[in-house]
């Protein structure tokens, strides 16, 4: 049975058999997940108190300001916009109540090496069909089997695999599952990268239904096959833009938070979480200036990335996942970042623009492989929203964000501002600056840029406390995703949750936003695999604190 969800009044089981009133909440770290988390937990009456140690919300989804120019720290894609929406509908609001949404059309370009032309990716399923066909006589055919099974491979993750504790794994015997089991089989011990290729020949095509793996922290040769639904949402459901920038979806998911009336401290960042006979008890941690606070919890919910978690906050009696536990997991890959404010227009690019190089293999087995090390030539991504947002850069200038998957070393170094960061990271960023000078037909990109800050993998590990610098936290590997990837909840104290990135079920913001709802189920013993009903009741006679 479901236990009751918590009011004003009810009370939350921890052991079986042992209930205690858990009404205050302390969520580490104000990333999406952990504000979307709040959200939640407060929405159910739950007194809840956000702890974040910088000086801004959003984790990676960050926001950085010069000179006129606004730069998303983080992500730029806006996929499974359903996602976004029933998030905000569980509060009783919706995504476009909350943001103006814009269909980029076309959704993306790719440039493959040894090609002069690129490909533009359309936001129509029948157009990209066409487009194949248009490149290789034959492929259009296949390419619609292969987004219709994407399609139904994502909509059967999304009614079981995404929203679900996994506490009961019978309840993924249901019938639409068994029915599909042998294909699944399949998906699930075929690489993407084999899979692909039995749909295109023509390697810039292949390219472009492989690339998506990058999303999940992985590469198309280790990623299991399933995650072809990923083609579903950026060939068929569209790319979205967020008017102002991913930092306006933050900014949605805070308010909603606040409204909710959740109390949010940045600078305040958690050194310990406490625990008692088995029981967590509160945290401790700093305030902005610098002093030292205890505060009681009834719950807490870590949001920030596990590995920092359970190896710094936790004792080791207390962890779940403790050093041994991470030397056979991957963290994912870090990258290089540069923020570039340049003057006047980079005509060669779209909002979104993919670089691959020709050797994939080469290229991804640098980052994932064995023998890691950066890739050279590196594959790169820019996104350049001043072509769609005048609100990121000065007038007559554009906004790039560029980003050169890396492995997750600390040892390349970090970032800084004009130049100012380490030798290695400033190359890197030197280097995919003249990519795309090439690429977009504009050879004197590097004279032309005014504002110019990188990130390296050292940043990630300084900012976020990353797990070896990691950009996205553990690759989504067949033996890191579904129920194979960390629980949202500690095996050894009792009250302890997680959420976030780096627990089920895993890397992206819509991600996050559904590990929140996780959160949720699992906290009331709830092993439904279907997204909740919307809205979310509110509890009667709760009080809250407004933050
Ligand atoms: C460069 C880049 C590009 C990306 N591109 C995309 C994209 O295009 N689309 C997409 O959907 N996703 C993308 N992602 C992934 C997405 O940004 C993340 O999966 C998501 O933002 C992670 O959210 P989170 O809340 O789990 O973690 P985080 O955002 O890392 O938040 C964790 C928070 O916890 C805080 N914290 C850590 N330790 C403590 C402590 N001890 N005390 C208090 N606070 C603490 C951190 O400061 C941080 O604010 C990208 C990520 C990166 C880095």
């Amino acid at each position: 049975m479901t236990p009751p969800r918590a009011s004003g009044q009810k009370a939350v089981p921890t052991t079986p058999g042992r209930t205690v009133p858990a009404r205050r909440v302390v969520v580490v770290g104000g990333g999406i997940s952990g504000l979307a988390s709040a959200a939640l937990l407060a929405r159910e009456g739950y007194a809840v108190t956000v702890l974040e140690q910088r000086d801004q919300l959003g984790g990676r989804a960050g926001s950085w300001e010069r000179d006129g120019f606004r730069f998303d720290t983080g992500p730029s894609w806006y996929l499974m916009p359903e996602v976004f929406d029933h998030f905000f509908q569980l509060l009783g609001t919706s995504a476009d109540a909350e943001m103006e949404l814009i269909k980029l059309d076309p959704g993306y370009r790719v440039y493959s090496e040894g090609h002069d032309e690129p490909i533009d990716l359309l936001a129509d399923r029948e157009a990209n069909i066409a487009l194949f066909e248009s490149i290789e006589p034959g492929a259009g055919d296949r390419m619609r089997k292969y987004l219709d099974s994407a399609a139904d491979t994502y909509a059967m993750a999304v009614r079981r695999f995404l929203y679900t504790t996994f506490e009961d794994l019978t309840k993924l015997a249901a019938p639409d599952v068994l029915r599909r089991l042998p294909k699944l089989a399949r998906l699930l011990l075929q690489p993407l990268s084999t899979f692909a290729s039995k749909a295109v020949r023509d390697r810039r095509l292949w390219q472009v239904l492989g690339y998506p793996a990058v999303f999940l922290g992985t590469s198309p040769y280790a990623a299991p096959s399933m995650y072809h639904l990923m083609s579903h949402l950026d060939l068929a459901d569209g790319v979205l833009y967020p008017k102002g920038g991913i930092t306006e979806v933050i900014a949605a998911v805070e308010r909603v938070a606040r409204r909710e009336g959740v109390t949010i401290a940045t600078e305040s960042p958690v050194e310990q979480i406490l625990v008692e006979d088995g029981h967590v008890t509160g945290v401790v941690h700093r305030d902005a200036t610098g002093a030292r606070h205890t505060l009681p919890a009834d719950l807490v919910v870590s949001a920030s990335d596990l590995h920092h978690t359970e190896l710094h906050l936790l004792g080791p009696e207390h962890r779940t996942y403790p050093e041994a536990h991470w030397r056979k997991r991957d963290p994912g890959p870090s990258a290089v970042l540069a923020y570039l404010g340049v003057d006047g227009p980079v005509p060669g690019l779209l909002h979104h623009t993919l670089v691959f190089t020709e050797d994939w293999q080469a290229n991804f087995g640098a980052i994932f492989g064995k023998d890691r090390h950066v890739p050279d030539p590196a594959s790169i991504y820019v996104c350049a929203p001043s072509l769609t947002d005048d609100s990121v850069a000065p007038e007559g200038t554009s906004n790039l964000f560029v980003l050169v998957p890396l492995p997750a070393d600390l040892s390349i170094g970090k970032g800084g501002i004009d130049g100012a960061g380490d030798a290695e990271v400033e190359r890197i960023a030197d280097r995919a600056i003249d990519v795309i000078a090439e690429r977009a037909g504009v050879p004197d990109l590097r004279d032309r840029i005014r504002v110019r800050r990188t990130i390296g993998p050292q940043d990630f590990a300084d900012d976020y406390n990353a797990w070896s610098g990691s950009m996205l936290g553990p690759a989504h590997t067949l033996a890191q995703s579904a129920f194979f990837r960390e629980k949202n909840v500690s095996g050894r104290v009792q009250g302890l949750y997680y959420a976030g990135a780096s627990t089920t079920p895993g890397i992206g913001l819509p991600m996050c936003l559904i590990s929140a709802e996780v959160l949720l189920k699992r906290i009331h013993g709830d092993t439904s695999t279907e997204p909740l009903p919307t809205p979310l009741p509110s509890p009667v006679g709760s009080s809250r604190t407004a933050g």
